[in-house]
């Protein structure tokens, strides 16, 4: 049985102001139901985890380097994020992937310096609209896997989020069918590789434009364990809707 992650990247969002979502949404009974994080601003990374150190809420990094420390002016090691109190990070998501032309191999390595430091890594994947109207949807998926997940997983450092790069942030949403054959797609790849009890355990997330209003649909599709949820989560009222909608699904 796998446990319902519900995620919130609240991407280059948010100042100490907006801390007050958190408490908000900390006051809500259905975060014990499911797991939830919220992977804020690295500004505001130690901030929120001392705010919610008798949360059952965590926090998460929206990325980090593949060195444990060195010379790379503005960019932040994953013990660093461990140091700031975070249990998952963010990688791959396609607003790195375009914004500052990362690699699968970058997220790879991402990925691996992120599990060694005890992080669960989300690791998303996602094809934009011109390879969905190609057909090539399921072939760009299975490269992104292969190529972004480390050799050395297990289903407790690793989470997959399906983004079709098309549905982020513009309110459009694939079909439930859409939804249901990718999931099912990376479940048998995520099996194929790392054996039935790894890729069986291993959650999957949907993530683009999911809101209160679609949440519950999308959660009943099979092999969809949770939301990486964007503009949504910056509000504690939203997300709290949206993870109410995911504790019924379970
Ligand atoms: O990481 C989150 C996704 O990019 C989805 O963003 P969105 O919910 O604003 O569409």
């Amino acid at each position: 049985m796998r446990q319902k992650l519900a995620a919130g990247n609240w991407k280059m969002n948010g100042t100490a102001a907006a801390l007050a979502e958190v408490d908000a949404l900390n006051s809500h009974s259905s975060i014990a139901a499911v797991d939830v994080v919220i992977c804020p601003p690295a500004t505001l990374l130690s901030r929120m985890s001392e705010r919610l150190t008798h949360s059952s809420i965590e926090t998460g990094g929206q990325d980090c380097h593949p060195a444990a420390s060195g010379a790379h002016t503005g960019d932040v090691s994953a013990a660093m994020l461990v140091d700031a109190g975070a249990a998952y990070v963010i990688l791959g998501h396609s607003e790195r992937r375009e914004d500052h032309g990362e690699t699968s191999a970058l997220v790879c390595a991402k990925a691996g310096a992120a599990m060694n430091a005890g992080l669960t890594a989300i690791i998303c994947v996602g094809e934009s609209e011109t390879q969905r109207d190609d057909g090539t949807t399921l072939t760009v998926i299975e490269d992104q896997l292969a190529g972004s997940i480390p050799d050395v997983v297990t289903a407790r450092n690793l989470v997959i989020a399906y983004e079709p790069i098309w549905a982020i942030g513009t309110g459009r949403v694939p079909t439930l069918s859409q939804i249901e054959e990718v999931h099912d797609f990376i479940r048998t790849n995520l099996i194929t590789r790392f054996g039935e009890k790894t890729g069986a355990a291993t959650r999957i997330l949907y993530g683009g434009s999911v809101k209160p209003s679609n949440a519950a649909e999308i959660f009943h599709v099979v092999n969809v364990d949770g939301a990486l949820v964007g503009g949504a989560s910056l509000k504690a009222n939203d997300f709290s809707a949206i993870i109410t909608a995911l504790a019924a699904s379970a």
